[in-house]
């Protein structure tokens, strides 16, 4: 499959990317002693009812991923947006694919991206991605998402006929 380096234009449809470098907004606080990257990333919280819903942050600890890696399913997070931050020091693979319908998304223009070890992605409520592929060895994410009641994840399973498989040689020409 074709990998392409993570970037915010490339991501633009999907959501955000956390990085320093894409700060529209950075200004200094705490007497200049520190720099704060402001506003990288909108964190989206619906609710169904009236329950009490909130954003929450967690830890996903991935186990790397064993390569080549099937694409088979994809899933969404129809009320709230996910973030992720790699707290490893360790790129990772990030999945998406724009809406075909209300229901499913389109496989054709399925997107892999190689995210580096200081990238984060916030996926935009609703966007159809692959769950965690970390990579190399056991990874600790940072995870900002959506705490609450509701069913907050739509899974798609392909067609056995729409697997896609992601080779290692298909990013190993990108580095931190
Ligand atoms: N299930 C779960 O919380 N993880 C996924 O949402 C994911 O994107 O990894
Ligand atoms: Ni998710």
């Amino acid at each position: 499959m074709i990998v392409n380096r993570l970037t915010s234009e490339a991501f633009q449809a999907f959501g955000d990317v956390i990085d320093t470098q894409s700060a529209q907004t950075q200004y200094l606080i705490n007497g200049g002693t520190t720099t704060r990257f402001h506003d990288l990333a909108k964190v989206q919280v619906s609710a169904t009812d009236a329950s009490s819903v909130r954003s929450g942050i967690s830890i996903f600890r991935g186990e790397a991923r064993v390569f080549p890696l099937s694409l088979s399913m994809l899933e969404r997070h129809p009320l709230g947006s996910q973030a992720f931050f790699p707290l490893n020091q360790r790129p990772y693979l990030v999945v998406v694919a724009p809406a075909l319908d209300s229901h499913q998304p389109d496989i054709e223009n399925i997107k892999v991206f190689w995210a580096s070890s200081t990238q984060g992605v916030n996926y935009a409520q609703g966007t159809w991605h692959h769950p965690l592929i970390a990579l190399d060895d056991i990874s600790d994410f940072l995870v900002i998402d959506r705490i609450g009641t509701g069913n907050n994840c739509d899974e798609y399973e392909f067609d056995k006929s729409l697997i896609r498989w992601i080779e290692r040689a298909d990013f190993a020409c990108f580095s931190d």
